[in-house]
């Protein structure tokens, strides 16, 4: 998969180097370009703002730089994904999809936000997904990048060593995960549940599946909601 990340703060990606991130970079899994919107600015002082039409505080980030750069960086397959408190929701579904494609293009704005002629004109050649990962604000949109290129790069073939991992997941079956326990058996007076070392494997798994399914509806009643009743059903029979 090919990535470009195009900001005007391309330090902020240093964390891309590391861990599983960095290694699926190395073997060539990730192709990753970090570029500074300052790149494709042509006046002594490389400004990338100005002040908003219509008054209000801030500044906006001028759409020259940001056409020049998309010019530079898109090619046919590529979709630009923008992260932004106007976003849609940004969920584990996203993620899956967007670890299915060829080339991601990532811009990264700043003050106020990107003149929206810069996105308007990118809808003409290209698919262009606004994602939110939350309804909070950040300074940029750079540490959304993070996120949503762990989110993504986790997906992809090999990065994983345990790709078992990613079924069993929260989000990934449509449930939260159950409770984790490792050794000592006993800690500050708090014991492992004794179903786990039972060794009755089928046993392990329905608990495990009735604890995701308590958790899930409890913390997440939208989500439990959303479950589909006949993947409920079939677990009870089995059960
Ligand atoms: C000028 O601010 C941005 O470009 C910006 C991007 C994002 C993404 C957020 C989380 O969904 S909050 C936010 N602000």
């Amino acid at each position: 998969m090919k990535v470009d990340i195009v900001s005007i703060f391309p330090d902020y990606f240093a964390p891309l180097d590391l861990s599983l991130i960095g290694k699926a970079r190395t073997t060539g899994t990730l192709d990753l370009t970090v570029h500074d919107l300052r790149t494709w600015t042509s006046d002594v002082h490389r400004t990338v703002d100005d002040s908003p039409y219509g008054g209000g505080p801030g500044m906006v980030m001028r759409p020259e730089p940001w056409g020049q750069a998309l010019d530079a960086v898109v090619s046919d397959g590529a979709t630009l994904v923008v992260p932004s408190p106007v976003g849609k929701p940004f969920t584990q579904a996203d993620a899956q999809q967007l670890a299915g494609l060829d080339h991601l293009v990532f811009a990264c704005g700043r003050y106020e936000g990107i003149d929206q002629r810069v996105i308007d004109e990118a809808r003409d050649r290209m698919p262009v997904r606004e994602v939110s990962l939350g309804d909070y604000v950040l300074f940029g949109g750079e540490v959304a990048v993070i996120v949503i290129m762990e989110a993504i790069t986790r997906l992809l073939p090999g990065v994983l060593g345990n790709a078992d991992s990613l079924t069993e997941e929260s989000h990934a079956a449509g449930l939260l995960e159950a409770p984790v326990y490792t050794k000592p058996l006993a800690w500050r007076g708090r014991e492992v549940p004794d179903v786990l070392r039972s060794g009755d494997h089928g046993r392990i798994a329905r608990w495990r599946r009735e604890q995701s399914l308590l958790r899930t509806a409890d913390r997440r009643p939208d989500m439990y909601d959303a479950y589909p009743p006949d993947l409920l059903d079939k677990w009870d029979r089995k059960a």
